[in-house]
């Protein structure tokens, strides 16, 4: 019998093992996974009146790609922005002269207590969001953003950069890294243009590539497919699914359902700051609280079903692809 201790599983076999473990979890909202990276408890954000996330209980299954969906207001992103770091909980409601309540919010990434962990710090344990680019990072090249997506750059320790060996060495490195992953994303070519020149799409694959140089456990990503063009559309979605494959997990937010069918291994509903419901893909979006909640937000939303995907679509897709594709060989060759 083979000794399966001398020789770990193949990152790819891991990852569908991750996958195959979802096929027994309850689709109920706040379902437990067999092996949750984050369990979120009690997170809730008030904006004056108004409850923004009141997210009860949530475990996101490590190595498989979550997508969190829901209407326009959910509190998808303000949820992105608590357990990251950006934004911190409301306190949970006291009872005057009671104790202290228990519902304090609380999560774990990885096993760690993050409750009040400030974003720079929830990035070196692991757990890191794409940006858009601001017109600051626009004005800057696409190497130097890398850059700074990098942990421990060399500026950020004051011993290091007083050691210009040392120094140089981690640079060296980290410019490495940079290009290597420019290569993965076919941004190379572009390392000295500004940030700001690049399409929409290469814009998307800069977050992402930004994000990756601090060797995420988790990547969380925001809107991924917002203004990306059908040319470089399959290409973030094989990115996407090479960085589940090699054993990272993914969080995703994305309006486009069709997308989040795609992709997805497991999908996440808020609505009113809840979550509603969750489950696989082709299952959750026929939940009843899922139609609600869409069909109260508002009427014509579309929710990815497969029947719109037709032949007609798939071949508009194709055209449009095919065209674009001529379009850069085109300005390649001039
Ligand atoms: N800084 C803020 N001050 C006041 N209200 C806010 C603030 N940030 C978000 N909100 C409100 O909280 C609610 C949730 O917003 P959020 O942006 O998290 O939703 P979302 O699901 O990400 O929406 P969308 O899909 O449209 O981006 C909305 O009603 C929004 O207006």
């Amino acid at each position: 019998m083979p000794d399966e201790t001398l020789s770990p599983a193949p990152a790819a076999s891991v990852a569908e093992a991750a996958r195959a473990s979802l096929a027994d979890v309850d689709g109920v909202p706040g379902a437990a996974k067999h092996d949750p990276i984050l369990v979120v408890d009690n997170v809730v954000r008030r904006f004056g009146g108004m409850t923004a996330v009141d997210v009860d209980h949530l475990e996101v299954q490590r190595g498989v790609i979550t997508a969190l969906i829901g209407p326009n207001g959910a509190g998808k992103t303000t949820f992105f922005n608590l357990i990251t770091g950006f934004d911190k909980p409301s306190s949970a409601p006291r009872l005057i002269g009671g104790p202290s309540s228990d519902k304090a919010a609380k999560w774990r990434f990885d096993g760690r207590s993050l409750g009040s962990t400030g974003a720079a710090k929830v990035a070196k344990q692991g757990m890191v969001r794409t940006f858009q680019l601001t017109k600051a990072l626009s004005r800057m090249t696409v190497m130097d953003n890398m850059l700074l997506g990098a942990r421990d750059q060399p500026g950020e320790n004051i011993f290091a950069s007083v050691v210009k060996p040392l120094w140089s060495g981690r640079e060296r490195e980290i410019t490495a890294k940079a290009e290597e992953l420019l290569r993965r994303f076919k941004l190379y070519e572009k390392k000295d243009d500004l940030a700001g020149s690049l399409s929409g799409g290469q814009k998307k694959l800069l977050e992402m590539a930004r994000a990756l140089m601090s060797d995420p456990k988790m990547i969380m990503l925001d809107e991924p497919m917002a203004g990306v063009n059908p040319a470089l559309t399959q290409s973030l979605l094989g990115h996407i699914q090479s960085l589940r494959d090699e054993g990272m997990t993914v969080l995703f937010v994305e309006h486009d359902m069709h997308m989040v069918r795609h992709i997805s291994d497991w999908v996440v509903v808020m609505a009113e700051g809840r979550v509603v419901a969750e489950g696989p893909p082709g299952t959750v979006m026929q939940d009843q609280a899922v139609i609600d909640a869409y069909l109260g937000a508002h009427h014509n939303t579309d929710l990815g079903d497969d029947s719109l995907l037709s032949d007609e679509v798939a071949e508009t897709l194709a055209a449009e692809i095919a065209e674009e594709d001529k379009k850069l060989e085109e300005e390649e060759k001039r």
